[in-house]
């Protein structure tokens, strides 16, 4: 922390200064924090488990051979299916199997808008902080084709290597305007679009040189990989109809090879990172270029990151083994339970809503399912081996091990479709720094990285307990009653349970919030302003989250009584509550990441998410005494749950 600086004036800078100064963001992230250190810390750990042969380089032919079978008839259906259902890979139409919004026990297929190959729709623009991203964007790909070719034995030209180069992101940057912002996508009952497959076909035409494209001869090619057939009648959710609408019209200007080079570029550029140093030496200025890293990670910590991220419930058993102590569950569970109730007894100081909501609102708080730690299928080595028993790894093709793991993760979630929801399943591994709400099973899930200092240990005080972990815990409660979370029900159904009125008092309470955050601009991405509304969920889930913790703490402290003063710190356990909070969000980013999560991340940055909340929160100014008129005490304060 920095104690020269007045907590009134910037708790964030008070509680972070000597942070800041202290850390220095390695040259290989592009943002640094509590959170990353903790990660990089797990690591660690995992590398102790999972250190094997160097990957081994492998066969860029693989890659070449696969993308681009030069059979005669070339069908774009043919193409979008076979990145699909083989490389988990979603290029022009995002086609997935998911839990029905509206019937949350069972699965249904789904199609929305394409990823796209730079971070967001804003980079398109190529132009002010995202100029320099489409330039390396574009030189990748063309140093890609060349080293492509060059493998191949092809012909090198220049000239007509750009020309194809230039129409491919053309063809992208007219995707990219076809595809929805995120505010019009954050209301999931607009999202909610059901149709049959065969209404695909109808309302939903694709045309490339006059070929149209067939949806459900399309969805056969994806279905049929895993046994299960698909009639026109079929029930679907579009997600993305105006983005479809718009496709139809963009695909006039292109030919079947501008298509194809798309596809292929948007497969190779994140198969690089799998092949040989020439390979992924191509990637390098573009990497720098949107995360402002200058180096990769160390390749142990890439690999360590990879197999958690493919074997999270084998990585989550030796992590867990390792370093979680089973004492922490009940601890935690105690404090959900106390911090539940917090929630459910506000809601009576709630004058904005109305006696049935908080009727409804209250079902749906106890509703709520509770994970921590593990789950503990992991520690059944029977469930573990049947869980992998298809996947079969060489230890020299790190690359044939990368396309086994695209194909076996996207066969399990195509074989969903005709099986029920599982609420049991987690959301996330154990060996995971993080936490979770699921609104589909109205699920608060604390996996095993995250019990730990600061945010939770059963040595360190109930203050930094319930400032840490706590508010976490609130955090994730509130998210069931969030902008988007509020839309469940109980059971996890897209199913309105308010009054009119009471959703109208919502939002314009949320007005407030909306206003207030996206009043803060952020110096490290050019001064940009907040998006208010991308980041709402999140602000009121911070903001409900610290007044519960703070409440369910003071709720301890009548029942137990003050804890034993920390030696050496003359702060009282009110104000340790706010500071471990506050140092939770000791952070940093690369200004070439600040404008990057400045659009993507439904998060705002650390500081504000300290600030904004304390200045919500009147118990911080009177643990701190702050005077009416310090940046820390707003003439106007926000407050929804
Ligand atoms: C289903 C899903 O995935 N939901 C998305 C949100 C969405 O998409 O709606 C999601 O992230 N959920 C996790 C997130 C957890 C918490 C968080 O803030 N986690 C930061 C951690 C971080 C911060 C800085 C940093 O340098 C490195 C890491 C983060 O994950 O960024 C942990 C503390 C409170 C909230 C939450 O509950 O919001
Ligand atoms: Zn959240």
């Amino acid at each position: 922390m920095d104690a020269t600086v007045d907590p009134c004036d910037n708790f964030y800078q008070y509680a972070c200064g000597g942070w800041l100064k202290k850390n220095i963001i390695p040259e290989s992230t592009s943002r640094y924090s509590t959170f990353d250190i903790l990660r990089d810390e797990l690591e660690v750990i995992l590398k102790g488990h999972v250190e094997g042969e160097a990957a081994a380089l492998t066969k860029a032919k693989t890659l070449y051979k696969s993308c681009t079978n030069e059979s005669a008839t070339w069908r774009l259906e043919d193409v979008v299916a076979k990145l699909n259902e083989k490389y988990e890979t979603q290029l022009l139409v995002n086609f997935f199997v998911g839990t029905d919004d509206r019937d949350s026990n069972s699965h249904i297929i789904h199609v929305g808008q394409s990823s796209l190959g730079l971070l967001s729709r804003d980079y398109y623009s190529c132009s002010g902080p995202y100029a320099e991203a489409c330039r390396a964007y574009e030189q990748f790909m063309i140093d890609l084709a060349k080293l492509i070719r060059t493998d191949r034995g092809l012909s090198i030209n220049e000239t007509s290597i750009r020309e194809e180069v230039t129409r491919v992101f053309d063809l992208e940057k007219d995707i990219a305007n076809a595809t929805d912002t995120p505010e019009d996508r954050n209301n999931p009952v607009l999202l909610y679009n059901k149709m049959e497959l065969g209404d695909m076909n109808a309302n939903f035409t694709l045309e490339l040189e006059s070929k149209t494209f067939n949806w459900t001869y399309f969805t056969a090619k994806i279905m049929n990989t895993v046994n299960i057939s698909v009639p026109e009648t079929e029930k679907i959710i579009n997600y993305s109809p105006n983005y479809y609408r718009k496709l139809n019209t963009l695909l006039d200007k292109y030919s079947k090879r501008d298509l194809q080079n798309y596809m292929v570029w948007r497969f190779a550029m994140n198969m690089v990172v799998g092949l040989s140093r020439a390979y992924r030496d191509t990637r390098k200025a573009f990497r720098k270029a949107l995360s402002g890293t200058t180096s990769e990670a160390a390749v142990w910590r890439q690999c360590a990151l990879y197999v958690n991220n493919n074997l999270e419930n084998a990585v989550g058993r030796l992590y867990v083994q390792e370093a979680f102590s089973e004492k922490s569950k009940e601890l935690v569970s105690e404090m959900i339970k106390d911090i539940r109730e917090v929630f459910i007894s506000n809601l009576d100081d709630l004058a904005w809503m109305d006696s049935q909501t908080k009727k409804a609102a209250e079902e749906k708080a106890r509703a709520i399912r509770e994970r921590i730690g593990y789950s503990d299928n992991i520690m059944d080595d029977q469930f573990l081996n049947n869980e992998y028993k298809d996947l079969n790894y060489s230890a020299e093709e790190y690359f044939e091990n990368i396309l086994k793991n695209l194909e076996f993760a996207q066969k399990k979630r195509l074989r969903k479709l005709r099986v029920k929801v599982n609420k049991e399943e987690w959301v996330t591994g154990a060996a995971v720094v993080n936490a979770f709400y699921s609104s589909s099973k109205n699920q608060i899930v604390f996996p095993a990285g995250i019990l730990q200092p600061p945010f939770f240990s059963k040595g360190q005080t109930k203050s930094l307990n319930y400032g840490g972990i706590g508010m976490v815990i609130g955090h994730e409660i509130t998210h069931g009653f969030d902008d988007n979370g509020r839309n469940y029900d109980k059971d996890g159904d897209l199913k309105d349970w308010w009054t009119p009125d009471s959703t109208q008092r919502f939002l314009e309470l949320s007005k407030c919030i909306v206003d207030q955050y996206g009043n803060f601009s952020w110096d490290l991405a050019n001064g940009l302003h907040l998006n208010g509304n991308n980041t709402l969920g999140e602000n009121i889930a911070d903001n409900g989250g610290i007044r519960q913790a703070y409440q369910a703490y003071q709720n301890y402290v009548s029942l137990h009584g003050e804890e034993p003063p920390l030696p050496g710190i003359k702060l009282s356990h009110d104000q340790l509550f706010f500071l471990n909070f506050a140092q939770i969000w000791c952070g940093t980013h690369r200004p070439k990441q600040a404008v990057n999560s400045i659009k993507v991340d439904v998060h705002s940055p650390g500081q504000f998410r300290v600030l904004g909340s304390l200045q919500n929160f009147p118990e911080f100014a009177k643990a701190f005494k702050c005077s009416k008129n310090s940046d820390m005490v707003p003439e106007t304060v926000c407050r929804v749950w």
